[in-house]
């Protein structure tokens, strides 16, 4: 269970253009199901999840995971939690070019160690599950956006994260594509992970995978449900 508490968050703080994204959001996640965050452009949604996924620390405020306080603990500490409680799907997919796909989805396990041939039979098993089998050895710049976008999805489920987190997932994606995006959703949430998205899109907020819908503006929760 994710706790916020009057969670704040200022960008260029003391400055001339100090801007709180975040002004005083509390809010409760239980683990399991999905919840999208919908708001105007600017309300926080982006930085709401960063905050939830450890990303970067809020101003003030605080943040419970499974009852432990995160929000003031060193970076070190913030890197293991988020290695293994968080995996994120980029708005952008972030990639990295220049290696292939199974590459790819198997970086972000690299940090925890471990035997390097089940590490990619778990790789190719998630590019499988994704459809994407076929393409494991193509190079991530030669992908589709559909395509990246599961390559994607596939390297944020490789350390088994409790806790998927979209950045506005079906941004880059036509209506088909948002569609299969939701289909993998339920997958992920059959398999009792918990999802936390953004979207400006209807068709994601409106979807019948999707559990709750939490409204932002201007910083501050308006509306949930
Ligand atoms: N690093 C930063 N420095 C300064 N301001 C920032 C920074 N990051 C975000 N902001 C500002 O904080 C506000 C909230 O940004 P955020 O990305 O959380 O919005 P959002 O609701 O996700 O918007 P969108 O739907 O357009 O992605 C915006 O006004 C943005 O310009």
């Amino acid at each position: 269970m994710i706790r916020l508490s009057q969670v704040k968050k200022a960008f260029n703080q003391g400055r001339h253009n100090e801007f709180w994204a975040l002004r005083g959001v509390d809010l409760h996640l239980e683990l399991g199901g999905v919840t999208v965050f919908r708001g105007p452009s600017g309300s926080g949604k982006t930085t709401l999840l960063t905050m939830v996924g450890c990303l970067a620390r809020p101003s003030s405020g605080r943040i419970s995971l499974g009852g432990r306080d995160i929000s003031a603990l060193p970076e070190r500490f913030l890197t293991d939690i988020r290695r293994s409680t968080f995996g994120f799907v980029f708005q952008s997919f972030n990639l990295l070019k220049g290696i292939t796909a199974l590459e790819n989805v198997m970086i972000p396990a690299y940090p925890l160690g471990g035997d390097h041939g089940a590490l990619k039979r778990r790789a190719l098993a998630l590019l499988e599950r994704l459809e994407m089998a076929d393409k494991a050895q193509s190079q991530a710049e030669w992908l589709s956006g559909g395509e990246a976008q599961r390559v994607a999805i596939a390297r944020a489920l490789i350390n088994d994260p409790q806790v998927v987190i979209a950045d506005e997932p079906t941004a880059n994606l036509d209506s088909e594509r948002s569609a299969q995006f939701l289909d993998i959703v339920s997958g992920l949430k059959r398999d009792g992970k918990t999802v936390l998205m953004t979207s400006h899109d209807p068709l994601v907020a409106d979807a019948p995978v999707v559990d709750r819908v939490v409204g932002l503006r201007d910083g501050l929760i308006d509306g949930d449900g």
